[in-house]
């Protein structure tokens, strides 16, 4: 049975005898060829699905990690500020670990499934009167003044984890992909990345880094814009984000690997978020789709040359926040189809007669 990030990969992470590994089976998720997005672009695609890990995005990867640590040095309680996934994730290690998580999320921005793990795990659920970057100014603040341990992305724990999944690409593709595509919040994501595909480099598991492509909605863009952006807005509600905590490692990121930020509409999300769950198969939450459309619009700037290798992360699973799916393209009810108990209406309704 897979064992879980920290054994899998001991020896390439700070996990030493002393330190408790507190994993609920995290990593080793499905790199899945994606036949109509490579027909679409003419470039070789794959889906790195992160939804399957146990809370249903890639935060565990690094909660793993924060967690374990928090643990080995004596920590009672963890805090985060969250726009759901990382509470979520937080909530459900730090209850296996059998401490208390206080997670503090933006007040009526959080998505109803992440919402929903936060409390299913018992944490200390704050809504805060403000949005994630007041979240965080108060997280860490409370981190540095009172016994409490902070495991958002600024803490390094949270990347080394996460880091893992640039491993676990270069694993089964055997050796890292020209491109990388991916949603950019805090970038903590895409500095990880950097940081895995740059270590596989220096031992000699792979032969280049690949060009780190990094989204952002158009409404909460800082790092495309080059400034902070005081109400970001977007439908993209885990990517609402308007001061990004790894802004300055993201950019000697993105010099080092010759990569790129975009800013993607909401509108082009939800078409990305569409085309994956109807021509891949792959449900995930809205942002998570913003690699997607970022792809499209690369390839279709002549960016991505014909046969180019591309991995594409998807962040977290469609079931965090399904709402989307039941919206139509203008935005209305998509309105379910209903029929008598009788075979030949059946029949009928599916056009099978
Ligand atoms: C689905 C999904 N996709 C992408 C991102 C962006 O990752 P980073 O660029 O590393 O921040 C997030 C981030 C969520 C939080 O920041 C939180 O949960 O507090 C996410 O949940």
């Amino acid at each position: 049975q897979w064992q879980g990030v920290l054994r899998e990969y001991a020896d390439r992470l700070d996990v030493t005898e002393a330190t408790p590994v507190v994993t609920l089976g995290e990593g080793g998720t499905p790199l899945i060829p994606a036949r109509r997005l490579s027909e679409r672009t003419g470039a070789e695609v794959y889906v790195k699905f992160e939804g399957m890990n146990p809370t249903g995005s890639f935060k565990d990867r690094g909660m793993t990690m924060a967690i374990s640590k928090a643990v080995e040095h004596g920590a009672k309680a963890v805090i985060c500020a969250s726009t759901g996934n990382t509470s979520a994730s937080a909530a459900a290690y730090a209850t296996h670990a059998g401490i208390t998580a206080a997670v503090l999320v933006p007040e009526g921005k959080i998505a109803m499934g992440k919402l929903s793990q936060a409390v299913a795990h018992d944490a200390q659920l704050l809504q805060v009167q403000g949005n994630f970057d007041d979240c965080l100014d108060i997280a860490r603040d409370l981190a540095a003044n009172y016994p409490v341990h902070l495991v958002n992305s600024v803490n390094n724990d949270r990347i080394e984890g996460q880091k893992t999944a640039a491993f676990e690409v270069v694993d089964v593709l055997g050796d890292a992909p020209d491109f990388h595509f991916l949603p950019v919040g805090n970038a903590g994501n895409y500095t990880a990345y950097s940081r895995g595909y740059r270590e596989d480099v220096a031992s000699g598991r792979s032969t280049k880094l690949p060009r780190m492509f990094g989204f952002q909605a158009a409404g909460s863009a800082p790092i495309v814009r080059g400034e902070v952006v005081t109400n970001p807005d977007t439908i993209a509600s885990a990517i609402r984000i308007g001061n990004p905590a790894s802004w300055q490692f993201a950019l000697e990121a993105r010099d080092e690997t010759d990569g790129y930020f975009g800013a993607i509409t909401d509108e082009a999300i939800l078409a990305a978020h569409r085309i994956l769950s109807a021509e891949v198969g792959v449900f995930v939450e809205p942002a998570s789709a913003i690699g997607v459309a970022g792809l499209l619009e690369r390839a279709d700037a002549g960016v991505v040359p014909k046969g180019a290798k591309v991995v594409i992360t998807v962040t977290g699973h469609g079931l965090k926040d399904p709402q989307w799916a039941l919206r139509t393209q203008d935005g209305g009810e998509v309105a379910p189809t209903s029929v008598p108990v009788d075979t030949k209406s059946v029949a009928e309704v599916l056009g099978l007669v």
